[in-house]
């Protein structure tokens, strides 16, 4: 087989700050996010579809919570390791799409500059890396502004 698909979801609650890191971009807002690392849902949604599509299990299986070394850590190295493992498996990613889930902050203005940081962390043309934002419409825990999430699905090929 010289394709393989893999999907990520990953949640954090919002907390005390005055940014989030999406997508190795520091968006304004006026809540942080309680997380271990950064708290990157986007780059972690990622890093589990990647995972997935190799079979090699999840990030917290990577990077575990309970070891200090990972507090407050960049989640681009949590991707870029993840692209090393693909990489030497003979694997290039083929394409990523990631949906981002909060009623707040706005997305669409920095997807673009998402899209940069992981396509050049990924090693892949930026119109490999597809970044989307939905509201829920209020409901559930991103309606009501508790927390932000995001999905990945990604496909990994080989010549
Ligand atoms: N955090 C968000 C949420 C949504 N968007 C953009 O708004 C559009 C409409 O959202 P609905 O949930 O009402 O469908 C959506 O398609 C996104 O383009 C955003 O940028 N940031
Ligand atoms: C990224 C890691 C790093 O310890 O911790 P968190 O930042 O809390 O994020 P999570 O999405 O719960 O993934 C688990 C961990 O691998």
């Amino acid at each position: 087989m010289n394709i393989r698909i893999g999907q990520g979801y990953d949640v954090h609650a919002f907390g005390d700050g005055d940014h989030v890191m999406l997508g190795g971009i520091r968006v304004p807002h006026e809540r942080g996010v309680v997380a271990h690392s950064d708290g990157d849902v986007v780059i972690h949604a990622l890093c589990d579809a990647m995972l997935g599509a190799l079979a090699l299990g999840d990030i917290g299986m990577h990077f575990p919570p309970s070891d200090p070394q990972w507090r407050d850590a960049d989640s681009r190295a949590f991707l870029r390791h993840c692209e090393g493992l693909l990489r030497r498996r003979g694997w290039r990613l083929g394409n990523a799409d990631v949906t981002i889930v909060c009623e707040r902050p706005k997305v669409g203005p920095h997807a673009d500059a998402m899209r940069r940081v992981l396509a050049e962390d990924l090693e892949v043309d930026m119109d490999a890396i597809s970044i989307k934002a939905t509201t829920s419409e209020k409901l559930g825990f991103t309606g009501r502004g508790e927390g932000i999430a995001a999905t990945a699905v990604c496909l990994l090929v080989r010549e």
